[in-house]
């Protein structure tokens, strides 16, 4: 049976834990005494940097075994070789990648000036013409965030809207009305025609767009390929065993956007913080936004056979797969959602700190989706956890007060010396 205990500022150890906060699979106590779990052991928490360790401020850590055969484990070198990778892991070698490939162009000016556009007779207005239909879906489906883009350079703004319309044209794969003719066949053809974009050979006008972007900004395909990679999971899944496998897929689906925008968006001339956390704060939030997204359809997707939410966690809780089906709003059903919430929560405040890194002009769209998707999460407090057959919504009253409010987040300058974000 899992068990999870709480406790508090508990010291990690650096060299064997990831970057972001995941599974680890040993750790050290504020005494020193350390043990190596046989399985592995989920950790949960607000962290900041302190020399060589991590200090946690707060963590829950879950695992199979009882807690004290846990801390009475010997540490050998042997069990923390055989280690299994967690998706944590995974993703932060990603994120590595990532953030060594613009490092340098990101702070310097080349990121200012973008490169020109090749101009072929004729090519020309017929690119323009592709952005700007790119605008008007995104104005369509995302209408907050289309006008926080207005504020951006031209350049910018136009390669933001070409990948956010990739990205949805990759969602309605297998979301969309043609979703149950998806095969994984149709997802690989969907691939290869990435790599020709890439490549500089677009398949049709929103194709044209993204390549266009992906030639002047330092955008990675990475990202992209492993959000095609999400929709491939989401074919054969319909359940997930653990939060380890749901960072995964909320990685694959919404992780990426953050990784994809933060090239275009700009990290700030002034900022003092590393790369690597600042695109570690954009994954934050496309996995914050997923995991609010996946409680708040609950219901929705029960009523599709699926079931997103971890089933350890689940059946930690005493619930099972059938209390889903059944919907009913019960004391378990509270407790568990509670922990979910406060989890989305974390990430969010994990988002934050990144935020006030992006350029300027970045800043203010990405504090309004942040706070408006955010306060979904208090929706589905107030409906007093009522996910089953009430969709939790933030009123048009609450959004246009979210504005002001994002915008004067988005006054906030880079943080200085202090930060936890910033390198030693
Ligand atoms: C924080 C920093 C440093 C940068 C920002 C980086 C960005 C832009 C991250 C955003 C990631 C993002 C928007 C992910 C998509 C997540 C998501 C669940 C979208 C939901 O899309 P829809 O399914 O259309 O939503 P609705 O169902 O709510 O309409």
């Amino acid at each position: 049976m899992p068990m999870t205990f709480s406790w508090v500022a508990t010291t990690l150890n650096t060299e064997t834990i990831p970057t972001n906060l995941g599974f680890v699979d040993s750790f050290r106590f504020k005494d020193s005494s350390r043990f190596v779990l046989g399985e592995r052991l989920r950790v949960f928490g607000h962290r900041t940097k302190k020399g060589r360790s991590q200090k946690v401020s707060w963590c829950s850590i879950s695992s199979p075994s009882s807690a004290s055969s846990l801390i009475t484990s010997p540490v050998t070198g042997e069990e923390e070789a055989a280690a299994p990778v967690s998706s944590e892991q995974r993703v932060n070698s990603v994120v590595l990648k990532q953030a060594a490939l613009v490092s340098e162009r990101l702070r310097s000016k080349a990121t200012l000036e973008v490169k020109p556009d090749i101009v072929i007779p004729g090519t020309l207005s017929l690119l323009s013409d592709a952005y700007d239909r790119c605008g008007e879906v995104c104005a369509e489906y995302a209408k907050t965030f289309y006008l926080g883009t207005l504020l951006m350079t031209p350049e910018r703004r136009r390669a933001i809207w070409a990948i956010y319309v990739w990205c949805r044209r990759t969602d309605e794969l297998v979301d969309g009305p043609n979703a149950s003719h998806i095969t994984p066949t149709a997802l690989d053809r969907w691939e290869s025609r990435l790599e020709e974009l890439f490549q500089g050979r677009p398949f049709d006008m929103y194709d044209a767009a993204l390549s266009d972007t992906v030639a002047k900004f330092p955008v990675d395909i990475q990202p992209f390929k492993d959000m095609i990679e999400g929709m491939r999971m989401d074919l054969r899944k319909s359940q997930y065993k653990n939060f380890d496998e749901l960072y995964l897929y909320c990685y694959y689906v919404a992780g990426t956007v953050g990784l994809m925008s933060v090239p275009v968006m700009g990290i700030a001339p002034d900022s003092q913080a590393t790369t690597e956390s600042v695109y570690n704060a954009a994954l934050a939030l496309g996995i914050a936004n997923q995991l609010t997204n996946i409680l708040r359809d609950v219901g929705e997707d029960a009523r599709r056979g699926r079931i997103y939410l971890p089933q350890d966690e689940l059946a930690h809780a005493g619930l099972s797969d059938d209390d889903i089906f059944a919907g009913k709003v019960t004391d378990k059903w509270r407790f568990f959602m509670k922990n979910q919430i406060r989890r989305a929560r974390m990430f969010f405040d994990q988002a934050e700190k990144g935020v006030t890194e992006l350029n300027a002009a970045s800043r203010w769209p990405v504090w309004a989706s942040l706070l408006l998707y955010r306060q979904i999460l208090d929706e589905i407090e107030a409906n007093d956890y009522n996910n089953f057959t009430r969709r939790a919504y933030v009123s048009k009253v609450k959004k246009l007060a979210s504005l002001p409010i994002a915008y004067t987040k988005s006054l906030i300058a880079p943080a200085r010396a202090s930060s936890p974000l910033i390198k030693a």
